[in-house]
């Protein structure tokens, strides 16, 4: 009875005996000394600041950290007893990065693609595949490209295809992360029906509490053992036990605990535009698309905003559903992608002399001018270390390197300088992401998603670098599902609409206003 297949889908028991795993280039461990166990059926909430090895526990029960040769483990970690290397297959991973774990070019496959790993029945299959697509709210054709996604419903599509496996062993790395907030409803949902109908043992990580407080029954926090501190288990216990007790503890660990909020001092709102101001983008009409050829054949805008002015020391936050079109706008205002219709000026001030599109920009002309921090973070990385990488622009742009240390240290890199950008943590990945732009000094700052997968510490911190880039004169466009960030950054909200919600399933503006202050 070694096998997996013998153990089926029944709930699996997870038993760590002082377990550690040090990644290879490494010389702080990931995670150290970690003792647990887990019984059939528990639902637990992982918790851990950024880089306490949350992600690394996740891989090694699904089985798929052991092939490094040059990594370092200490202890046991078990599946129903065996080791985790005797366990592949049993358990479902959803990993943190949602293009990780598209495989196949139609969703319908993508989809079938673990359960047909399973040896589930064909007939049985294609009935999981539609119900887990609908459970998940991915109302797309089955032969829909799988690289025709937006982030979040990329992220959709991978909870899809672990609920259509059905494993004992349910492990979801911050499921939620690129969701729209009826997105978040509607997938922990899923994921509690389906719990309920297979009774399987749940682990999932989370930075954003309060969404799972209604499914699990156990909540564990890990210890950053990279830091120098002793790693292992912080708190163990049931989640309201575990919050009432150690409410301070873990803000400071900066854990979200529900209703707090990290003390940022946030911006006036300005809505309005004066006369005397430096005007910095300017677009009327501007129709965005993901299609390629556009100038000849444009294709059907996705979505088309009517106004957008953007000034010096001024904030905008874009919001809206999943698949809206706002991480398409974002690229266009950045010059990256042709507008499908209407215009786009960047105005004298930036283009020195005349308005200008900014897609005519090209390398040096472009960064210094407006930098864009893309969705997912290792679309950006060009260079082999962490220091490399917050050195390539400054270099680029023939300007010395004054800032990278000041940032290492702000946003929590300086112990990962030498690191390769790659072998980061998800949350190091966005703080990397965001300083590389940072580096550049550019008057327009475009990001995508920026808050997504940290802490409450390094929110805070984000939110306070930013504010001060826009009291010195910065313009920052977020495209965020985060209300608190844009509430404190302030400046004006375009709303994007949902697809179906549009004539001609074409997404529009629904409104622009003035952030509602907290
Ligand atoms: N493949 C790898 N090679 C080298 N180091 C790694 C690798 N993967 C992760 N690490 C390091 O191990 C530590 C733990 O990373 P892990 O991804 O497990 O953290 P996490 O708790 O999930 O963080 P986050 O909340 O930021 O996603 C981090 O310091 C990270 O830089
Ligand atoms: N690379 C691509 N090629 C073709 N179509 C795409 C591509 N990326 C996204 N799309 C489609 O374009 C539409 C808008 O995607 P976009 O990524 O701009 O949405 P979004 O509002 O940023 O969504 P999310 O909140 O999920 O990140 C979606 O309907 C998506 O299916």
């Amino acid at each position: 009875m070694g096998s997996w297949a013998h153990r089926g889908t029944t709930p699996a028991r997870i038993s760590a005996k002082g377990w550690g795993w040090q990644h290879s280039g490494r010389t702080n461990k990931a995670v150290h000394d970690l003792d647990l166990e887990i019984a059939p059926g528990e639902r637990v909430l992982l918790l851990g600041p950024s880089g306490a090895g949350k992600s690394t526990l996740l891989h090694a029960l699904a089985g798929v950290l052991g092939d490094d040769e040059d990594a370092n483990e200490a202890g046991e970690l078990l599946i129903d007893g065996y080791p985790v290397a005797e366990s592949r297959g049993r358990a479902g991973l959803m990993q943190q990065d949602p293009d990780a774990q598209v495989v196949l070019s139609r969703i319908g496959d993508d989809v079938a693609f673990g359960a047909e790993n399973m040896a589930v029945p064909r007939d049985e299959i294609w009935r999981r595949v539609s119900a887990s697509l609908e459970s998940v709210g991915l109302k797309l054709p089955l032969d829909h490209p799988s690289s025709a996604l937006s982030g979040g419903q990329k992220q959709r599509l991978g909870l899809a295809g672990m609920l259509a496996m059905r494993p004992g062993l349910l492990l979801l790395d911050e499921p939620t992360a690129n969701l729209d907030p009826a997105g978040v409803v509607e997938v922990r949902d899923a994921v509690r029906r389906s719990l309920d109908e297979s009774g399987a043992t749940l682990v999932v990580v989370e930075h954003r509490v309060s969404v799972w407080l209604e499914v699990v029954d156990r909540i564990i926090v890990l210890a950053p053992a990279a830091l120098g501190e002793p790693g292992g288990v912080l708190f163990d216990g049931p989640p309201a036990a575990v919050l009432a007790q150690s409410r301070e503890l873990l803000t400071a660990a900066g854990i979200w605990v529900p209703g707090y909020v990290p003390a940022v001092r946030p911006r006036e709102a300005s809505s309005t535009h004066d006369a005397g101001e430096l005007l910095l983008l300017e677009a009327c009409g501007l129709g965005v698309s993901r299609t390629k050829g556009r100038r000849r054949h444009p294709g059907v805008p996705i979505a088309v905003v009517p106004s957008v002015r953007v000034s010096a020391g001024q904030a905008l936050s874009v919001t809206g559903p999943n698949g809206a079109g706002k991480s398409t706008l974002a690229l266009t205002l950045a010059g990256l992608l042709a507008p499908a219709g209407g215009q786009l000026l960047a105005t004298e001030q930036l283009a020195r002399g005349a308005g200008t599109a900014p897609l005519k920009w090209r390398g040096r002309q472009l960064i210094s001018r407006i930098g864009t921090v893309f969705q997912e973070p290792e679309h950006q990385f060009v260079t082999g270390s962490v220091r490399a990488e917050l050195l390539f622009a400054p270099k680029l742009l023939g300007r010395g390197g004054d800032s990278v240390d000041g940032l290492l240290t702000r946003l929590r890199l300086d112990h990962l300088a030498d690191a390769n950008p790659f072998t980061l943590s998800g949350g190091e990945k966005r703080r990397l992401s965001v300083a590389t732009v940072l580096a550049a000094s550019p008057q327009v700052l475009i990001l995508d998603e920026p808050t997504f997968g940290q802490d409450a510490n390094t929110w805070a911190e984000l939110a306070s670098l930013l504010t001060e880039l826009l009291d010195a004169g910065t313009a920052v466009i977020s495209v965020t599902h985060d209300a608190a960030f844009g509430a404190v950054l302030g400046g004006e909200q375009l709303v994007l609409g949902a697809p179906e919600q549009m004539p001609q399933g074409a997404a529009s503006l629904l409104s622009a206003e003035s952030v509602v202050q907290r």
